[in-house]
């Protein structure tokens, strides 16, 4: 049976309901709790399994360090809700955070890894943007089934060379050699570790300095993002509470958050993937309303969370007939400073300020970039997730470029993903970590170009900033588009286009040039001919010039039906409200009409006004719904028609 100090650490820790179903447990065994252990005590909800994980810890740290029996805690640790408009923002600012053991012990901390050696407050700052590829080893399995590793990594001079075997007229094999240059490229005996130091070590730092990090892991299905990706959260923490526990930063605290962006909807890995909004305040900050946040004060916590975030993340996909390589995951860590306290105090009743955001690292699984191809699928659903990928991952490039361009105007809205990580992407102190992960296979041949293609693009700019763009100006500028204007011909409006307009235009010359290089759709090789102009068999110079032009409306449409489906179920919510409110209205004429000396004439006129706005409700719903209709048995038509004519 547990000891009273146990049951009394569980009332503390706000989990007294549970007392009754440990009352059978020796202290040994419940400090030998595992987290799969928890569900048969009753402790299913995150928050409990968190609070109970939390205890365990403490009492069996607490039994470590003295043999005297387990005390029970001074305080529950504390575990934030920022059920909240502002995501940003702490709701309780009164919570105690319990520091890191070593914030506990020693004053002078070590210095964390990441940075080098070097304290937040020193050292240069890191490049805005940073491209590293990852070539992930062979596995046995697929030598077994006759592949080979095709792509060598030159580590010296961060080269990758992707060797493609070909096929000549007369059938002769030949090799064709691609070769690819990053700021890092890293072959498959590189561990974690040394990722860890070669991307996001240096930004943690800077996140004590106001910065404003990420890191995306962006590849096929199975190259290796997921691998590269877990590690770092958890390896970023460690020096992140390093940091903390040094005297300057102890008023400093870390908050977790997790969320899937799955098709254009989002939903929170840390609270049983509810479905969550996304809105645009008056400053323009992009908010997810809802999002839950967590204050985690040790690297036990942050392993907890990704545990939990990775169930919920495959639950949600069995649950919805879909695979997580369809979806984006973004973990991100918010350092928060409590406000300090005025002198004298707080007057009675007055709340204390909420604690501002100081630092924030998003982490970003990106979803299969294979996945954005998929526009063309039997299936409606596959069709307009592969299209919202694929709008994602061409936003996301561009965004990046803007960010490294020093662009005054970032196409943040271009997606959900882009538009829910905008702050990264604004600033001086953004910095952004693009991991590019490949598989050595001959059989993803094409991907691993692909990838590494995308990977170059992210980074062209600086490479060859002033070739890149006509008049050497960057995208998003206003001379950039005097300068398209002027090269479209006279006649042409060199005023700057709106805001979305420019975002519009960028993304669209984006998507004609990856069309164009025959990375979009990714048509097999053989195919590639009948849809990208590339020469080679297939369908003529008509049925090219066609199949263009029908992919391209295609693309449009699937941009319109993927907003469009937004405003319906947006515009349906706002009527149902509306019809709430004429059905009050309505039972308030009716309780008027029994009453003794009413007139009937004023029933009837307000029933008729009341059925007017019904009616007229009905008819603009129906409307819509009807417009969107047809744009779906378009899009259904044209994508057969692209389809036939591909293969
Ligand atoms: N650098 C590496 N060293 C050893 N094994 C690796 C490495 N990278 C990936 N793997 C292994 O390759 C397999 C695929 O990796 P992973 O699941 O991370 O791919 P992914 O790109 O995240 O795929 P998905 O999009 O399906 O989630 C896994 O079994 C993983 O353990």
């Amino acid at each position: 049976m547990v000891s009273s100090s146990v049951a009394r650490g569980l009332e503390d820790a706000g989990l007294k309901r549970f007392v009754p179903a440990f009352s059978g447990v020796s202290d040994q065994a419940f400090l030998g709790l595992m987290m799969s252990d928890y569900a048969s005590y009753g402790v299913v909800e995150l928050e409990d399994k968190q609070r109970l994980f939390r205890l365990i810890k403490s009492i069996a740290a607490s039994v470590k360090s003295s043999d005297a029996p387990a005390p029970a805690l001074e305080k529950p640790n504390a575990l934030i809700d920022l059920d909240e408009n502002d995501g940003d923002l702490l709701a309780d600012a009164g919570v105690n955070f319990q520091l890191s053991p070593l914030a506990n012990q020693n004053p002078k901390a070590p210095v964390p890894s990441g940075g080098g050696g070097v304290p937040p407050s020193e050292g240069e700052d890191p490049p805005k943007i940073r491209v590293v590829v990852r070539k992930r080893p062979i596995s046995k399995k697929e030598r077994e089934r006759g592949d080979d590793d095709v792509v060598d990594v030159l580590a010296k001079n961060n080269t990758v060379v992707v060797n493609e075997e070909k096929v000549k007229v007369d059938l002769t094999k030949y090799l064709e050699k691609h070769a690819f240059k990053f700021d890092e490229s890293l072959d498959e005996n590189v561990s974690n570790e040394a990722v860890y130091q070669l991307t996001v070590g240096p930004l943690v730092r800077t996140l004590f300095r106001n910065g404003r990090a990420s890191c995306f892991a962006y590849g096929q299905t199975g190259s290796g993002k997921t691998y590269t990706m877990s590690p770092l959260p958890i390896r970023a923490s460690a020096d992140i509470f390093t940091f903390m526990a040094q005297q300057q930063y102890r008023d400093i605290s870390l908050c977790v958050s997790c969320f899937e962006i799955y098709g254009n909807k989002v939903f929170d890995l840390l609270n049983a993937r509810k479905k969550l909004n996304i809105l645009e305040d008056g400053k323009k900050k992009v908010v997810v309303v809802g999002l839950k946040e967590f204050g985690v004060d040790d690297v036990d916590g942050v392993k907890a969370l990704i545990e939990e975030s990775a169930k919920n993340r495959s639950t949600g996909s069995t649950a919805a007939n879909a695979d997580s390589s369809r979806s984006h995951s973004i973990m991100q860590f918010a350092l928060k400073r409590a406000a300090p306290a005025p002198a004298g105090g707080f007057r009675r009743g007055e709340d204390a300020p909420e604690p501002r955001v100081v630092g924030k690292i998003s982490f970003i699984d990106l979803a299969g970039s294979e996945r954005g191809a998929d526009t063309f699928d039997n299936n409606r659903q596959t069709r307009l997730e592969g299209a919202e990928i694929n709008k994602s991952l061409l936003a996301l490039k561009e965004c990046i470029r803007a960010l490294d361009s020093d662009a005054r105007h970032v196409p943040f809205r271009g997606s959900k993903l882009t538009a829910v990580l905008r702050d990264s992407f604004v600033g001086d102190q953004a910095r952004t970590v693009m991991i590019a992960n490949i598989s050595p296979c001959s059989s993803s041949v094409e991907h691993t170009l692909n990838t590494l293609r995308y990977a170059d693009r992210v980074k062209e700019l600086r490479k060859d900033k002033a070739d890149r763009t006509p008049g050497g100006v960057t995208p998003g500028d206003d001379a950039y588009y005097a300068a398209v204007a002027r090269a479209a011909g006279p006649g042409q409006a060199a005023a700057p286009a709106p805001e979305r307009e420019r975002e519009r235009a960028d993304l669209q010359r984006e998507r004609d040039r990856e069309r164009a290089s025959d990375r979009y759709p990714s048509p097999p090789r053989q195919q590639a001919g009948a849809f990208a102009g590339g020469g080679g068999g297939g369908a003529g110079a008509d049925g090219e010039g066609s199949a263009a032009a029908l992919a391209e409306r295609h693309d449009e449409l699937m941009d319109s039906i993927l907003l469009e489906e937004e405003n319906l179920v947006a515009f349906h919510r706002a009527k149902l409200e509306e019809d709430m409110e004429t059905m009050r209205q309505e039972m308030a004429l009716l309780q008027e009409v029994d009453k003794p000396g009413s007139e009937i004439d004023h029933y009837v006129e307000q029933m008729s006004a009341l059925l007017n706005i019904k009616r007229q409700g009905i008819q603009e719903l129906q409307a819509k719904l009807d417009t969107f209709k047809a744009k779906l048995r378009e899009e259904e038509a044209l994508s057969r028609t692209v389809h036939k004519i591909r293969t």
